[in-house]
């Protein structure tokens, strides 16, 4: 059986973070391992306050872990801290893990900022390029890049390329849940191509938790199946569709995914 490895955070609602991402990986019949960053107080709503573990205490179960389960993939989601991104880098530098996969958690759908701006800058120029590809959302695409994206035309996308290139990172899926349409469009791209992937567009997005945990982690799965880049979006894009159109209302505030 695969193995993937998930480092993320807690959100005791189910909603995101670990609960979610372990459901996602049973769902797709593997086996998941996870080193958590932070608890979050969070409900169906919102999130109201994020505490970081330890950052020592952090490495040390990463380091464990990796040594011993010897993960297929890894899916990085929220990171809590800037303390325990270095210790994420660090892990990452010293053990030879592929398919390395994270999602760049900024800011919630709800609006709760994750990271402040030094923490910004060191997942910019020091965390992308120690993983294989990073999975952000239109508004942290703009945030990373430093561009507008209304859509995903090709000068925009040839952009992002060139700067992906100046900052080392090697691959990117932009995730277009946020743009304006009837289309949910998905965009990878790599240091030499682009290659997109679409689907329909079901209910309203800003009103979905956890479909960004949930994408980056079914593609960490199938990457750790052995699917290049290509196929594993294609599969993580009929899956997370799925998983949309199955969304359900468990609490007062947005729908969740249940895998
Ligand atoms: N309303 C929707 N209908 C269908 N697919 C969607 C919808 N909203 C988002 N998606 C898809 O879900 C995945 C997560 O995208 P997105 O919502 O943009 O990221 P995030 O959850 O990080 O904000 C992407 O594959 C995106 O295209
Ligand atoms: C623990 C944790 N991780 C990630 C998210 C982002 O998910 P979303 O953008 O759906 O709020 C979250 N709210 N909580």
């Amino acid at each position: 059986m695969k193995k993937v490895l998930i480092i993320a955070g807690f959100d005791p609602s189910g909603g995101a973070g670990v609960l979610l991402d372990v459901k996602v990986v049973r769902a797709l019949n593997s086996y998941a391992a996870s080193v958590v960053t932070s608890l979050t107080v969070q409900d169906t709503q919102r999130v109201y306050d994020l505490k970081p573990i330890d950052p020592h205490f952090f490495e040390y179960q990463l380091q464990k872990v990796v040594e011993d389960i010897k993960p297929d993939s890894l899916k990085i989601g929220l990171l809590g801290s800037l303390e325990i991104a270095k210790a994420v880098v660090k892990i990452l530098g010293k053990y030879d893990l592929e398919n390395v996969v994270c999602d760049p958690v900024l800011r919630s759908t709800s609006g709760f900022e994750f990271c402040k701006s030094e923490f910004v800058e060191f997942l910019k120029y020091d965390f992308f390029k120690a993983c294989d590809v990073i999975t952000p959302n239109k508004n942290e695409a703009e945030v990373i890049f430093d561009v507008e994206i209304k859509d995903f035309d090709e000068d925009v996308l040839s952009s992002i390329q060139e700067k992906m290139k100046k900052m080392g990172i090697k691959s990117c899926i932009l995730k277009g849940g946020h743009l304006l349409g009837e289309v949910a469009e998905d965009v990878l791209i790599t240091q030499s191509s682009i290659f997109r992937v679409y689907a329909k567009k079901q209910g309203f997005t800003d009103n979905i938790h956890g479909t960004g945990c949930a994408f980056s982690t079914a593609f960490a799965t199938f990457l750790a199946k052995g699917y290049n880049m290509y196929d594993a979006l294609k599969s993580t894009k009929e899956y997370i569709s799925n998983l949309i159109y199955n969304s359900t209302k468990i609490g007062s505030g947005k729908l969740i995914l249940n895998p």
